[in-house]
């Protein structure tokens, strides 16, 4: 097995046949829908909130709310319809999670994505969920995760995922390699190509992010949209609540699993960081665009389809050019 990480990777341009980068199609399709880019806000507590979801959503971005605000998500699902826009929320395995989706039936709330967000993915409790799911609105698009391995794509499939999300541990605030030994982390770019093999629907590769250019290395090996946090958090319109350290504003980043958002310290694997306070989200999305038009003009195309089978070579450890220093 090679295994490499998103660091470790550089795609090899081939001839250009447009004449501009804004030539260049950044869209997706996802589900019955289609988005301008190939990107999902993670759906984490200091990432999105109903606000930022309704933004995302009106301005034809893939969003998903996360699940931490149970209380409120029939009424995030009703302002979303309302609205004409995509509904797309996160559930857990819970008991309760399952009445929540009977009722979501029963009061005609369906919505058009839902998330089985839990950390280790492969489990009879996720298999259940999507079975729930697909018995009670088998119209909803089905996302279920996490996992990192073939084995556990193909299942999660074969129990009526309609996409699954690829990524135990390479996250910027996840301690799961550290405490428990486990996870994708530090080979992330391999463990998704390794899923791809097998996968017969979406992939969405989860975590590791840190750079514009690893959306096309993700979709090089396998992924149809990619999960990030870190890069969106500290802007204006990120949850996190603000630090002042050193005169400078901060902003929060923090772990699902972490003590800050379960409250308490049980079970936890994952941590704060602060991120220096960026500005709009608007801007970030923008120059993702633009990063990926010269993405798909480097591989020779003008859409995301032409990222998927160009060259690579690993060139592990030895990129001492071209960085942010
Ligand atoms: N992508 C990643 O690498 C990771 C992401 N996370 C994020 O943190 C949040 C909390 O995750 P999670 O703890 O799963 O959510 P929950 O605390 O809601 O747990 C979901 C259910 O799964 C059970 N469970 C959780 N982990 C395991 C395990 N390793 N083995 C057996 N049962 C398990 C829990 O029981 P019990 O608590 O009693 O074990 C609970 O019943 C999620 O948003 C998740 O995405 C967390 C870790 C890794
Ligand atoms: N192990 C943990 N992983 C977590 C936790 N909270 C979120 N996550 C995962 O991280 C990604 C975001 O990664 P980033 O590198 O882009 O910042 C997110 O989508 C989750 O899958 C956690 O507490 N522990």
């Amino acid at each position: 097995m090679t295994i490499f990480d998103y660091e470790d990777i550089q795609l090899i341009p081939n001839k250009c046949i447009v004449k501009s980068r804004s030539e260049c199609d950044t869209s997706v399709k996802f589900g019955k829908h289609t988005f301008k880019l190939p990107v999902v806000p993670a759906n984490m507590g200091t990432i999105i909130d109903d606000k930022l979801a309704f933004w995302l959503a009106s301005n034809g971005y893939f969003y998903i709310m996360h699940r931490f605000d149970e209380e409120n998500r029939k009424e995030f699902i009703q302002t979303m319809k309302k609205s004409n826009l995509i509904s797309s929320i996160s559930v857990g395995v819970k008991n309760n999670e399952y009445q929540f989706i009977t009722e979501l039936k029963n009061e005609n709330l369906i919505p058009d994505y839902i998330t089985i967000d839990i950390a280790h993915g492969h489990s009879d409790a996720v298999i259940e969920m999507i079975q729930h799911i697909k018995r009670e609105i088998p119209e909803t698009f089905v996302i279920a995760g996490n996992v990192g391995t073939p084995e556990a794509v193909r299942e999660l499939e074969n129990a009526g995922a309609d996409a699954t999300k690829v990524g135990i541990g390479p996250g910027k605030v996840c301690i799961t390699k550290l405490k428990t030994g486990f996870g994708t982390g530090g080979w992330q770019l391999a463990a998704l190509n390794r899923c791809s093999k097998v996968a017969r629907k979406p992939l969405i590769a989860d975590g590791g992010i840190r750079n514009h250019g690893d959306i096309a290395k993700s979709i090089r090996f396998g992924a149809t949209l990619c999960m990030i946090g870190s890069l969106f958090a500290g802007h204006e319109e990120s949850p996190g609540k603000i630090i002042i350290k050193d005169g400078q504003a901060m902003k929060e980043y923090y772990g699902s699993a972490s003590e800050y958002q379960k409250g308490e310290r049980i079970n936890v694997e994952g941590k704060k960081i602060l991120i220096p306070s960026k500005g709009k989200i608007s801007a970030t999305l923008k120059e993702m665009q633009e990063d990926l038009q010269s993405s798909i003009s480097y591989a020779g195309g003008k859409d995301i389809e032409s990222i998927r089978k160009v060259d690579y070579v690993i060139v592990k450890n030895s990129i001492f050019n071209g960085d942010w220093s």
